[in-house]
């Protein structure tokens, strides 16, 4: 916390595998209702955006809050907090917009080509797509891997990435969990000042990108979610999403004892 001392801390937080547990199923990767209260506990106190590849709709039917940024798709698709009303959420960069029909288009040629291989499932993620292999027998990950590469050779617009059992196109344009990181520490106002803490928390491949924008800033936390080691651009880590919640938890009890402090001082002063 020395870190933090007399600095504003931002909160960004990956979806899946940091605020929830990794489900077989990725449409029930659903939220704990404690993990919400953490999170909406941190957010009274710390600006907070939800960074995850999945659509910022889906990200935000699981979250359930409002008061906080959203951006989905990788951050392909950046909304600002609202307080009331989330319908009226403002979008506030969509860098990714003129492949809407392109990705609508490959998601529908996935789910059709995949329908031979068992457990193999196409989500789409609004500005890219996930194909899982979860629940696919380990000996057809590499006929998947086959078919998704083979499509995509039509499609050289769009880059094919990994997370954790799943394989990911996205556009190819120089966007990334990172880029969406110093997008919204621009659009806050406070990308140049020194007095600000950013901290990221995520579990996958793509929040390496937004851990190596922190470390070339030379400002802020990265903290990475795993059980095992493994090489990461993170300088901190947690093992799974109860230590990300017991670290939510804890940054809201010291916040709320150095605001009681400082107000003690005021009346010694
Ligand atoms: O950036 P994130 O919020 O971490 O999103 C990355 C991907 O997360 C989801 O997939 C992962 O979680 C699933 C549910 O636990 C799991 O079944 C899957 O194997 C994991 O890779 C999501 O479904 C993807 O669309 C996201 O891109």
């Amino acid at each position: 916390m020395s870190d933090a001392e007399g600095k504003e801390i931002i909160m960004f937080l990956d979806y899946d595998g940091t605020l929830s547990l990794i489900t077989e199923d990725h449409d029930k990767a659903y939220l704990t209702d404690e993990m919400r209260e953490a999170v909406k506990e941190v957010a009274i106190y710390f600006k907070t955006a939800i960074i995850s590849g999945r659509s910022t709709d889906k990200v935000q039917s699981f979250v359930k809050l409002t008061g906080i940024h959203y951006a989905g798709s990788h951050g392909m698709d950046i909304k600002g907090p609202t307080n009331t009303d989330k319908t009226n959420q403002e979008v506030m960069f969509q860098p990714a917009s003129e492949y809407l029909p392109m990705i609508d288009e490959v998601v529908n040629i996935l789910k059709e080509k995949t329908k031979s291989i068992p457990g193999a499932a196409v989500e789409h993620n609004k500005f890219c797509l996930t194909v899982h292999f979860r629940r696919v027998d380990e000996k057809g990950w590499a006929a998947l891997a086959e078919l998704v590469e083979m499509v995509l050779i039509n499609y050289p617009k769009l880059r094919l990435t990994q997370g954790r059992k799943v394989l990911e196109l996205r556009p190819s344009i120089k966007w990334d969990k990172g880029k969406a990181l110093e997008f919204l520490l621009n659009s806050l106002g406070i990308a140049e000042s020194k007095d600000v803490l950013p901290v990221y928390i995520g579990d996958d491949r793509t929040d390496e990108d937004a851990f190596k924008v922190l470390r070339e800033r030379g400002q802020g936390l990265g903290i990475v979610v795993s059980k095992t080691s493994k090489e990461t651009n993170a300088s901190y880590s947690l093992q799974d999403p109860s230590e990300v919640q017991e670290f939510l938890k804890r940054l809201v009890k010291w916040k709320q004892h150095t605001l009681g402090q400082s107000k003690k001082n005021q009346f010694i002063r």
